[in-house]
């Protein structure tokens, strides 16, 4: 029952990329939002569990530069934090399960296309009639080669950038990369604020599968960014895009996560379209007490 002595939180995930949601229109928790709370909520065994938490706030209520800059066209921000309490510019699958939140909870219409206030701009969300949801995702930053290693083994990796980073790397075997319990190593000089590494194979035309270490919360069932950073360096190297000019037909390639599938599409004018599903699972009150004190 909801008090003055808790706050309310949401369970959800696309493709089992899952999150705790923490309505908050107001912006009164973010004092309140320490990395210590993040990482307590995502706590899989102490905690609600989540590979990251999502504060849904108005742009209007949260002194964030990236809301400030969007209050004009965005109503909602997403506020992402990963499961270590880190923050991070976007989540693909994240603001999939922001948007139902708002279409379920909030009563935003699912009848026209609705936009979301990220750290990396504003994203543009459709309603797809079938349930899942579309995300433009913007242009991708593709940006050369680079190296990723776990023990022993080093591939080379493309490095994409989807607002958030990212190194993408084609393997043999899914298993290659091995139990991935701790990050990949990567070059610091070209991630100074760490990255996102997928491992990839293929499993037929323009469709292609990954495994992922997400910066921040280790490895995850899926990512929406990581798919489309693996889709863009998987069209390249297919030579159904180029880097350098990207105009041309809408290429589509299926990418295969260990809890789902997603779509991605990369469009005529350049932009990536990420679809796929969002499910909210469960709600209910989170006890002030439980809060660290540090
Ligand atoms: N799972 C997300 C990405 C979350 C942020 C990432 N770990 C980072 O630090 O950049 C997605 O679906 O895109």
């Amino acid at each position: 029952m909801p008090s003055h002595d808790t706050f309310p939180f949401l369970k959800g995930h696309g493709t089992e990329n899952d999150f705790v949601l923490l309505p908050d229109p107001d912006g009164t928790l973010h004092g309140d939002l320490a990395p210590g709370l993040v990482a307590a909520l995502c706590d899989r065994r102490a905690g609600l569990g989540a590979d990251g938490v999502i504060r849904v706030v108005r742009t209007a209520a949260y002194d964030d530069p990236a809301a400030v800059a969007v209050r004009d066209v965005a109503t909602w921000f997403m506020d992402y934090r990963n499961a270590d309490g880190s923050v991070s510019e976007m989540c693909g699958n994240g603001v999939r399960v922001f948007a139902r939140y708002l279409a379920d909870q909030e009563h935003v219409p699912t009848t026209e296309p609705l936009r979301v206030g990220t750290r990396a701009g504003v994203k543009v969300v459709r309603f797809e009639d079938d349930g899942r949801i579309t995300v433009d995702m913007g242009e991708p930053d593709v940006d050369g080669e680079t190296k990723v290693g776990v023990g022993e083994r080093t591939w080379a990796a493309s490095n994409v950038g989807m607002g958030n980073p990212h190194a993408v790397a084609f393997v043999d075997s899914l298993d290659d990369a091995g139990p991935l319990l701790e990050a990949p190593s990567y070059d610091p000089q070209v991630y100074p604020r760490g990255v996102n590494v997928e491992f990839v194979v293929r499993r037929g035309e323009r469709h292609v599968a990954m495994r992922v270490h997400e910066r921040g919360s280790g490895e995850t069932r899926s990512c929406g960014t990581g798919a489309c950073a693996v889709m863009v360096a998987a069209a390249v190297a297919d030579g159904a895009r180029s880097a350098d000019a990207p105009a041309g037909a809408d290429v589509a390639y299926r990418v295969d996560v260990p809890g789902g599938e997603l779509t991605v599409t990369w469009t005529a004018g350049g932009r990536l379209l990420l679809t796929g599903p969002a499910v909210l699972v469960a709600s209910g009150q989170v006890p002030y007490s439980f809060a660290p004190v540090a």
